[in-house]
């Protein structure tokens, strides 16, 4: 039988928050077995930006990432919120390893080619992305490998990197080896029927389901990409896939999504 791994994807709504920051690692810290986390934070680097004087540019929740943008964002994502994340992880006596995808060679991207838009900087994520073998020892040495969202092109050039993509295709690729969950964790309860309604939680949505909540505009926003990886994770394998509040890891209100 494959042993059972968790892989928890952590937005920008709850890293900019230091207590609920804290809160959500340390119910990470009670959840048993193989973990691995992978956090954006994509909220603070736009401010980043801002207070550095550029203007952030995103496309249905895509970075344009110019040379200038990337050094930033490289900084913030690879440099303080994942080594903040990995203190907070430890000072709960937890083994955490913070990594981007060049550390290891663990996520080697292709920058994503020019057709209507220009994005830079950003990297797409082939079949074939994750070192499978390097995340395998560090889960087997008891290591918690916390990824952030900048990868590599093997070339020498950091791109940047979607944290719902790299979630997806992490569980994705380890799932070959492990019984897989990924939970995708936010500031709402799940997948909101009326985004304006925090008690309408749809507790498990099929893919026909979100295909109509979509057209019909009740699923918008960052949260059309996510669903695009999630169902994507769980169609290529993924034993289950959760969206849920950060700060609600173990309780039961969430969306479980369903194959048909
Ligand atoms: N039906 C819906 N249910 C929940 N959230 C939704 C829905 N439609 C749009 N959203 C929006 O999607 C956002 C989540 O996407 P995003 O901001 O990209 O998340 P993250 O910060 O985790 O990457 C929510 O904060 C919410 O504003
Ligand atoms: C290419 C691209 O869009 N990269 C994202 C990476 C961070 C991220 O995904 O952060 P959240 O999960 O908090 O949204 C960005 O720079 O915003």
């Amino acid at each position: 039988m494959r042993e059972g791994l968790k892989i928890f994807k952590i937005g920008g709504g709850i890293i900019d928050d230091d207590a609920q920051l804290r809160q959500f690692l340390r119910a990470l810290t009670h959840v048993p077995g193989h973990k691995l986390l992978v956090h954006g934070g994509g909220k603070g680097a736009s401010q980043m930006l801002r207070d550095l004087g550029i203007e952030p540019q995103l496309v249905q929740g895509r970075r344009i990432t110019d040379a200038a943008t990337l050094d930033i964002v490289t900084m913030f994502y690879a440099g303080k919120t994942n080594k903040q994340m990995v203190s907070l992880l430890q000072a709960e006596g937890v083994n955490a390893l913070g990594l981007s995808g060049a550390d290891g060679n663990a996520i080697r991207a292709v920058k994503r080619p020019v057709k209507d838009i220009d994005y830079g900087f950003v990297g797409d994520l082939p079949a074939n992305a994750v070192n499978t073998d390097l995340l395998h020892q560090l889960l087997k040495n008891g290591l918690l490998p916390v990824f952030c969202a900048i990868t590599h092109d093997g070339q020498g050039q950091l791109l940047n990197t979607n944290a719902d993509t790299i979630a997806s295709t992490l569980a994705r690729a380890l799932a070959e080896r492990y019984a897989v969950e990924l939970h995708f964790c936010f500031e709402k309860d799940g997948v909101l029927r009326d985004v304006h309604d925090e008690a309408s939680v749809i507790p498990q949505l099929t893919a026909t389901e979100y295909q109509e909540l979509k057209a019909t505009g009740s699923i918008a926003a960052g949260m059309v990409p996510k669903l695009d990886n999630a169902f994507a994770a769980l169609e290529a394998g993924v034993e289950q896939v959760v969206i849920e509040h950060a700060l609600r890891i173990n309780e039961p209100v969430k969306t479980v999504l369903c194959r048909s």
